[in-house]
């Protein structure tokens, strides 16, 4: 089991967000979480990423986890290849920062500051730093914003393959996403 969520509750600000939730994702899969704004998506994500605790409930997660959300933390003075080669390195896959690059089409960018990138540029180097790390488990937090019609394309093919290869998904998102066979969570 890649992710897994057991009668879970998220209470933030004093206000339970959701409560008793629970699904898991098996290795292969992808789960979108949809929801008007403020209902809980990215909350949700943050729980799945351990980096705020269940108010409720347990959850299990893979070691290697990859998270895709608003802030991108590249280093905005290095070139992109760099930048993502930092945090490549950090988890042992260094080697795979050129075909990340090639998967969200940025190849000819690669030695342009992370400083001149349009929004949806620096949405597809996060996705990058993403494909780059290789991990088991990847959440994605709206990784569609911003992106134009051929970039959430290979959005979804960057999904298929990682899914084709055992990986499992969970994307929040107001935009629809090719996610051939997800499940589906409505909050
Ligand atoms: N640290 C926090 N302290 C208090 N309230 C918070 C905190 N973080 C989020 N909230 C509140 O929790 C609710 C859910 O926020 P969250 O960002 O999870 O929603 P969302 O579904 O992702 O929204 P959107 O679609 O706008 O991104 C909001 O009302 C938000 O104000």
């Amino acid at each position: 089991m890649s992710l897994a969520f057991h009668d879970v509750s998220c209470t933030r600000g004093g206000r339970v967000l959701f409560a008793g939730l629970s699904f898991a994702i098996p290795p292969g899969e992808a789960l979108a979480v949809r929801g008007p704004n403020g209902v809980g998506k990215s909350s949700l994500v943050r729980l799945a990423a351990g980096l705020v605790p269940p108010s409720a409930g347990r959850i299990e997660r893979p070691e290697r986890v990859a998270l895709m959300h608003e802030g991108m933390a590249l280093d905005h003075e290095l070139p992109l290849a760099e930048a993502l080669g930092f945090w490549a390195a950090i988890d042992g896959r260094a080697d795979r920062v050129e075909a990340a690059l090639g998967a969200v089409a940025m190849a000819e960018l690669a030695e342009v500051p992370v400083r001149f990138l349009s929004t949806g540029q620096r949405r597809r180097a996060a996705l990058a730093r993403v494909i780059a790390s290789d991990s088991a488990l990847w959440l994605l937090d709206e990784p569609a914003n911003g992106l134009d019609v051929a970039a959430v394309a290979r959005l979804g093919e960057a999904i298929a393959v990682h899914r084709a290869g055992g990986g499992a998904v969970l994307v929040a998102t107001h935009v629809p996403v090719a996610l051939p066979d997800a499940r589906e969570i409505v909050l």
